[in-house]
């Protein structure tokens, strides 16, 4: 059977038959094997026009699927666990607790080159605060996947906000997409900044100012309300 798209450009016609499909092509549950996966890369050596078999690509296949593991490892990860860890002796603290300016690295899900940025994360504690280190894990944990900035920024305010009940809470991530600084439209040294405010961070505007502040997001403190 053959069908046909009409893109406004050259008819592409896809043969189910052939290997083109019109509904998305359903995959087996399980993961792919180490093998499969290290010859899904010699294919796209190969579409790049190289040859996987000369001496310097010959263990590419292997370091690209290692070095996968890395890049996606967050898919391993459980956010919520991380942060169930806790600490209540803290004699009725209660101001905003603030990690600035954390490292982030992590893949476009639309072209799987990377987003290399930070992230801001605070929070106005509610009886209870966590290790600063597992704020910035949660963050590795989300971002250690193929993301788009606003579900990344979004999940990670969730996250803090579903465990540990806080007063508020802020995320801003700040990043640079490569898929638009190294291709397609090509605009070196754009960051994209997204935020997501929770609780007092979102009906208050003097503790949004804050964060905004101490981030270094505003300058003039009235751009904060
Ligand atoms: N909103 C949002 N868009 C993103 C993010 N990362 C990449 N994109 C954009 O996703 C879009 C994908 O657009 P498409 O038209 O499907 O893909 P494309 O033809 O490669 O687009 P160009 O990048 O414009 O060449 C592009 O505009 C990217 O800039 C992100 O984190 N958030
Ligand atoms: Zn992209």
């Amino acid at each position: 059977m053959t069908s046909i798209i009409d893109r406004g450009e050259p008819r592409v016609v896809l043969d189910p038959l052939e290997g083109g499909a019109l509904s998305k092509p359903s995959y087996p549950t399980h993961k792919p094997s180490r093998q499969e996966a290290e010859e899904a890369v010699r294919v796209l050596l190969r579409w790049a026009g190289d040859d996987p078999n000369r001496e310097g690509l010959f263990d590419t296949p292997a370091r690209v699927v290692r070095a996968y593991e890395e890049f996606f490892e967050g898919y391993g990860a459980d956010p919520e666990e991380i942060l169930r860890r806790t600490f209540e002796e803290v004699e009725g603290y209660d101001e905003m607790v603030l990690l600035r300016d954390i490292r982030l690295e992590s893949h476009c899900e639309h072209h799987m080159v990377p987003i290399i940025g930070k992230v801001h994360i605070a929070y106005l504690p509610n009886r209870r605060v966590v290790g600063i280190s597992k704020l910035a894990r949660v963050a590795e944990a989300y971002a250690k996947r193929l993301q788009i900035q606003e579900t990344m920024t979004a999940q990670i305010a969730n996250a803090i906000n579903t465990v540990l009940e806080p007063k508020g809470v802020a995320v801003v991530v700040e990043a640079a997409h490569q898929c638009m600084t190294t291709r397609g439209i090509r605009k070196p040294g754009v960051t994209m900044v997204t935020s997501r405010m929770l609780g007092a961070f979102r009906d208050n505007s003097d503790t949004r100012r804050e964060f905004l502040h101490l981030i270094g997001q505003v300058r003039d403190a009235s751009l904060g309300a």
